[in-house]
């Protein structure tokens, strides 16, 4: 069996160690379109902005010695689905008998019409990462451009370098997509209270480079700044399934499986459109967790083993030392239960449905309590007696 597997972050990666254990005989082969070893994403908006290492997935001996073929530096072009074959930008060609599409997202850009300069940062590769962090060290005002995970973890490892910044969201508050207004004012105050200053409901128009190295940048006001980080969202890379002809709405359509529309091709990881919450509908989620279990039951599937994946969405964040994770879907939510005083730094919302189940809960340093409710959420759905005893009355 030949399995090729598109896309060398940590589901084509994880994927690859599974598929090693379930088909010891099968030839393994990873193109991932960047040069160096795979690495863990999360560390890069954090520690590695910090005083801390790249956490890498693998090294060279361990893909040798697990007989996997790892090919940095291939970017995949075409899947030829007559021939079997992947084709990459580099001329070569590489027959699968099961695919794996583990291609991600890509940071979105700017329009270039807004300005253009080395000094405009984007955060989604190592290589970004470490550019990030040698331009942090040289400034001392930044303007960070969207409000949402990525500019705020690159806000907070601004100011423990003791940058000014600035941040500007186009909407009226930060964390708008698809967290609650509880966690966005909570994380806020925090922000603030470090230092970071918002400027809500504004795009910007323009970014010129001025005579002394600075970028100014125009929207209803002014501001100049050493360097400009943008951080507005991604887009997932479905261009390789989309001209081979396999469904693709917003991401690559799979089942419970991680099947495609062809029954040789899988997908895993943050590029999928997947089935949510036993199928009620689908969504592409762009999470680690995804990421790490879609991979385990691709490789199952790939390998002929029956697997579903089934994990309701899970993802968390670091902010200046608080740590908030949310769980569930909480878009659909009718009213929440807050345990806790969500004025303090310890606090648990939890979001209801019509029904009056668990539809998901956000945690900031309460860790413990999403452990405990998804639990309940893949069980009956109630809330447990302990955690509703803290609610407030
Ligand atoms: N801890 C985590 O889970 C974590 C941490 C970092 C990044 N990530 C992931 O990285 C990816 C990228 O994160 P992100 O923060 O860039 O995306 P995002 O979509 O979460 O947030 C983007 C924000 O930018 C705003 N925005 C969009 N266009 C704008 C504009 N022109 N001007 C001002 N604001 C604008 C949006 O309103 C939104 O608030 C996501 O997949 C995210 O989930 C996750």
């Amino acid at each position: 069996m030949r399995f090729v597997i598109v896309g060398a972050g940590l589901a084509g990666h994880t994927a690859a160690v599974h598929l090693r254990e379930l088909a010891p005989q099968a030839k393994i082969d990873i193109l991932g379109d960047e040069l160096g070893l795979p690495y863990d994403r999360p560390p890069l908006s954090k520690e590695v902005l910090g005083e801390g290492a790249p956490r890498y997935l693998a090294n060279a001996e361990t893909y040798h010695e697990n007989g996997i073929s790892y090919h940095p530096g291939q970017t995949a072009t075409q899947i030829d689905r007559n021939r079997s074959e992947i084709l990459t930008a580099c001329g070569n060609a590489y027959a699968y008998d099961r695919l794996l599409l583990a291609t991600g997202s890509r940071a979105r850009k700017l329009p270039d019409s807004v300005g253009q300069s080395s000094k405009i940062l984007y955060l989604r590769t190592l290589e970004d990462a470490v550019r990030l962090k040698s331009v942090l060290r040289e400034s001392r005002r930044i303007a960070v451009i969207g409000g949402g995970f990525i500019g705020l973890e690159v806000a907070a490892a601004a100011r423990a370098m003791a940058c000014e910044v600035f941040l500007f969201e186009m909407t009226d508050r930060i964390l708008s997509r698809g967290m609650p207004a509880i966690l966005s004012r909570w994380a806020e105050k925090l922000h603030r209270l470090n230092g970071v200053q918002f400027e809500f409901g504004s795009k910007i128009d323009s970014i010129h480079h001025q005579d002394d190295g600075s970028l100014r940048l125009r929207w209803n006001a002014f501001a100049d700044v050493d360097a400009v980080v943008v951080g507005i969202g991604v887009q997932p890379n479905t261009q390789l399934a989309s001209d081979a002809g396999l469904d693709v709405d917003d991401g690559i359509v799979v089942d419970d499986r991680c099947q495609t529309s062809d029954p040789a091709i899988f997908a895993a990881g943050e590029v999928t459109s997947h089935p949510v919450l036993g199928g009620a509908f689908r969504q592409r989620l762009e999470s680690w967790k995804v990421a790490s279990g879609q991979s385990l039951v691709a490789a199952k599937s790939m390998a002929g083993i029956d697997s579903h994946y089934a994990e309701p969405p899970w993802l968390w964040s670091d902010q200046f030392g608080h740590n908030i994770q949310s769980l569930g879907v909480l878009q659909n939510a009718d009213r929440s239960v807050v345990l806790d005083d969500p004025e303090t730094n310890n606090w648990t919302a939890i979001f209801l449905d019509s029904h009056d189940k668990i539809a998901g809960a956000i945690a900031v340093n309460n860790g413990r309590d999403i452990s405990m409710l998804k639990r309940a959420l893949l069980h009956d759905g109630i809330i447990p007696e302990k955690l509703l005893n803290r609610a407030a009355r």
